[in-house]
């Protein structure tokens, strides 16, 4: 889980970014990609660099999803806003739609997203713990 995106709508912003601040050492190391209001707020709540695309009206959602498709994106953290309506809703659908084509994780809320970042903490310890983890992943992969 090393490239992450995230976008929020303008009525989850904050709680995004509360999120993240709460979690602020998991994202270190990992490069963030964002819609362009969202990756500012970001880069200046986190103080490090975020890759800021369009803004999502303007085509940050599309800018993303091509990403996905590119498999340049491990994790789509994406806090839509389910009470009020977007001018460009059909980006936003498309987005998801791609994150489920490629079949990426995708965080839709705080719940969600928790629970992502503690599963990724404890693969990340049970990679430690188990010192030839990849010959048991790569065994796996041969055999399946
Ligand atoms: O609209 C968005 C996602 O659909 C988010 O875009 P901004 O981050 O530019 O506000």
């Amino acid at each position: 889980m090393k490239t992450i995106a995230l976008v929020a709508h303008d009525g989850k912003k904050q709680e995004l970014l509360q999120w993240v601040q709460a979690h602020a050492d998991f994202f270190v190391g990992k490069q963030l990609y964002a819609t362009g209001t969202t990756g500012a707020l970001l880069a200046e709540s986190l103080g490090r660099e975020v890759h800021c695309l369009a803004s999502g009206p303007l085509g940050g959602d599309q800018q993303i999803g091509a990403l996905i498709a590119e498999q340049q994106v491990d994790w789509l953290v994406f806090f839509w806003d389910p009470l009020s309506s977007q001018p460009h809703d059909p980006d936003v659908k498309a987005l998801i739609r791609l994150a489920v084509v490629w079949n990426i994780p995708v965080a839709c809320n705080r719940a969600t997203a928790d629970f992502i970042v503690h599963s990724s903490l404890l693969q990340q310890d049970y990679q430690r713990s188990v010192p030839d983890f990849s010959q048991h992943q790569n065994r796996f992969k041969t055999a399946t």
